[in-house]
Parts: structure tokens; sequence; C-alpha cells
């Protein structure tokens, strides 16, 4: 059973997993302790800034400090976590929320401003695409410059060689530059030098998105066999099934903040609902009533919607409107004389979407008009499985007549819909049944 980071901390020397058994601490192969990292907006500053902190450097005056000077930011801010032997564990945040920056502090490209990273054993850094690799520089001589940079002997690279070029399917080419290779040949390159260091922490930057599907399965069973052997990982994804499939634990970044660390479904939860930007606090009002000032769109029209209520399969009204969930919406109208073809139109579109809507529901285009007789009367629909993804959505409703004139309408609700379920990058949630049948 993996461990879950939020259960322990560097200065932990007895430390628990999920099941609250004491693990030992030897197993911790990375401590990222209070981590901080800033950098400048401005060109110029940054250069002065850099010169000023080399000097102070020098002269041992240098301190670590938490003062941010004039036009700098923090890139990450006090991260704290654990990574033990064999563990996978999945980094993901938005555009700019300060991953790379994290896995550069981790391989020692670059130094914190605050804090400090233990390691315990070689890291293999697969950063970016061809990184370590010299253009000019032949497939051969770069295998041994760059296996050499992560720490192998020139014995130790003949003895892997052939194993690296036949990993990578370099073939022929491996005698040509570097240059001339396309993006895929330089991914399984990178790839198979970083492996076959055998490194204790192997640090993954969205490398295995390039490459064919083939070839990145292969890297998939390769990374099984590696952590099996104790390799452990830190893999960067915007795919949340990757980190899902390949990750028991992940961790989540805003703007250089570590958010959430934990196992990966409930990581994965709150960076979805972040990215489809849902405050968990905030919910859809559950039953919308509009008073009996409201102006109706054509004055003596007849008909007025009085109320909208949000409801489950029970008929209770619900405080969440959850995707996958069953959805019943009741529209309660008056109605002043008797109506023969009375229909619903309902347009539901996502708040700061490209302005199409996301769902159009029309009574008419149903074959479903409505006798009105005066008096109250509630218009329902059901939603067996709502597909809409979380998001903020504006929410219309329309009373037709003979599905051309419209007599009342409701505009400008805004509601909330929220996920329980990973939604995987999907744009709507697709209601399903899986089984297996034996057949001989
Ligand atoms: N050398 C640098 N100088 C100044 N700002 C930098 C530097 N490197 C990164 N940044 C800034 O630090 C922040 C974090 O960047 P980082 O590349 O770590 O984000 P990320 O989460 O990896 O983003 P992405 O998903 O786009 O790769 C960003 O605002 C970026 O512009």
């Amino acid at each position: 059973m993996m461990s879950d980071l939020s259960l322990y901390s560097a200065n932990n020397l007895k430390e628990t997993d999920l099941n609250g058994h004491v693990t030992a601490s030897d197993d911790v192969v990375l401590s990222v302790n209070n981590v901080s990292k800033k950098f400048c907006r401005d060109l110029k500053l940054s250069l002065m800034y850099g010169m000023q902190d080399i000097v102070g450097e020098m002269v041992g005056l240098r301190k670590q400090s938490e003062q941010l000077r004039k036009k700098e930011f923090w890139a990450l801010k006090d991260i704290s976590f654990q990574l033990r032997r064999g563990e996978a564990l999945g980094l993901v945040g938005k555009n700019g929320s300060g991953k790379s920056t994290l896995l550069r502090i981790i391989a020692g490209l670059i130094k914190p401003d605050t804090g400090n990273v233990e390691i315990k054993g070689r890291v293999a850094p697969l950063i970016a695409l061809g990184a370590g690799f010299n253009a000019v520089l032949t497939g051969r001589e770069n295998i041994y410059a760059n296996m050499s940079i992560l720490g192998l002997s020139k014995e130790e690279i003949d003895e892997r060689f052939d194993e690296v070029v036949e990993f990578a399917e370099i073939g022929e080419a491996i005698d040509a530059p570097v240059q001339t290779y396309s993006s895929g040949m330089q991914a399984r390159l990178g790839f198979s030098c970083a492996i076959h260091t055998k490194p204790d922490i192997l640090l993954i930057d969205e490398v295995l998105a390039v490459g064919d599907i083939r070839f990145r399965s292969k890297c998939h069973k390769k990374l099984r066999e590696l952590r099996h052997n104790g390799t452990s990982f830190i893999l960067v994804s915007h795919i949340t099934q990757l980190i899902l499939n390949t990750c028991e634990l992940s961790i989540f970044l805003k703007y250089g903040k570590l958010i959430k660390q934990g196992n990966s479904q409930d990581v994965m939860q709150i960076y979805e609902q972040d990215l489809f930007e849902i405050n968990s606090q905030e919910t859809t009002k559950k039953i919308f009533k509009f008073d009996s000032m409201k102006k109706q769109l054509i004055e003596n029209s007849g008909i007025k919607i009085n109320e909208i209520a949000f409801k489950d399969e029970n008929g209770n009204e619900i405080s969440e409107i959850l995707t996958g969930n069953f959805l019943k919406i009741e529209t309660l109208i008056t109605s002043d004389k008797t109506f023969e073809d009375v229909n619903l139109f309902i347009k539901i579109q996502e708040i700061g979407g490209e302005g199409e809507p996301t769902l159009l529901l029309n009574s008419f285009n149903d074959g479903n008009s409505f006798q009105i007789e005066p008096g109250s009367h509630c218009i329902t629909i059901e939603l067996p499985y709502l597909g809409l993804k979380p998001g903020i959505y504006n929410f219309t409703l329309l009373i037709k007549e003979s599905g051309l004139y419209i007599v009342d309408l409701v505009e400008s609700i805004q509601i909330i819909v929220k996920a329980n379920i990973i939604m995987t990058d999907c744009l709507f949630y697709q209601p399903r049944k899986w089984k297996s049948t034996r057949v001989d």
C-alpha cells in the first residue's frame, strides 16, 4: 500500500502509511523541504539580481531571503513533500503553476531561494525534449555525454550502449547528428538514456506525450518494470487519465502553492474542479422564485413562470447539480386562460465559453406540447443522466406557444454543475455500462 503524502513530514522519523502502519524513513528517497523560488519579470533587473546574488555568494553574504525585490514573484512558495522508493507521484497544475520549476530544482539545475531538497541516490531528469543533447554531436556521442553527466563511468556506458540504442529504436541513425533526428527519435533517445542509468528517481516532464502510441506504451511498460525494481518517479502531465493510470499519489500546484497532496483520485478531483473554475463552497440555488411583480415579456400573454426548481429522482430539492446524476427541472406556471399548445425551451450556456449554447432542450422538437387550463401547472423535464461537464452555466427558460411565440421567459439564472466522478478532460459525460462476457 502506498502511503499518503499528507501523513508524513520531513522531520518525522516514524511515518505512517494510509493504514496507519509505521514505515521506515529509510524508504524516503526525496524530501522537498519548504522550497520557495522567486523569479523576476524584468530581464534587466533579473540580470542585475543575478549578479548581486553571485557576488553575495562568493563573499559569503548571500542568505536565503523571504523578501521579494522589485518585479519579483514567487514561482514556488513553501513546497514540502516526500517520495519513497518505488512510488510514482503525479504533478499537476495549470500552465505557469510552477511544475517545471519544481522539477528543475529537484534535478539540481536551479537553486531554491529558501528551503532545501534532500535526495538519496541518482536523479535522472527527462525534463525537456532533447534536453542535455548537443545537436551537432551524433546520437552515439550524445549517449556518452548524457549518461556521463548522469553519473555513469565510460565502462558502464560501454556495457549498456547497445541496450540504449535498441530500446530507443534509433538503428543506423545512431551515427548521424542529433539535429537530423525527428522529435520522436529525440524523445526515444532521451528516455532510453535516462532509464538505462538505473536512476533512483526519474523526473518526467510531459516528454512521454511525444512519440507514437506504440513507443509510449513501451515506455509505460518499462516504467512499471523500473518501479518494481525500486525506481521512484515524478510525472508531470496535463492528461488526468495518464496520471490516474500511472501514479497513486499526486500533488496539485496553483500559482506556485501546493493546494492538495494525497491519493491521485482525490487530488485530480480538486484539480479538475479548479480547471473548470468551480468554487467547492458554491452551490446552485435549488429553487428560483419569481415574484408577481416580475415583468412579463408580453403583457397580458396569460401565462407566467413563478418558480423553477432543481430536484433529484425522489422529488427532493438538490443542493448540488452533479454531472452524470439524475436531474429533474420543474417549472411552475400560472395561466389565466386555456392554451392548446404550450412548449418549453431551455438553453444552457457555459459562462466564459465560446458563446454557443452547450445544451438546448425543446419540448416542441421532442413532440411534447401541453394543454394548459386556467390555474397553476407544473411542467417537468427529467434528465436520467446530466451530461454537462462541471462548470458555471447561464440557464434560460422560455415558454412558447405552438413552438413559435414566446409567452414568458426567465433569463440569466446561474447554475453550477459539479462532479463526483473523474471527467478526464472530457467536454461531456457519457452514461455507460461495461461488461465482460465469456464467449467460448
Ligand atoms: N527563468 C525564469 N525567469 C522568469 N520567470 C520564469 C522563469 N522560469 C519560469 N518562470 C515563470 O515561473 C512561473 C512558473 O513556471 P513553470 O515553467 O515552472 O510553470 P509550469 O507549471 O511548468 O507551466 P507549463 O505547464 O506551462 O509548463 C511562470 O510564471 C513562468 O513564467
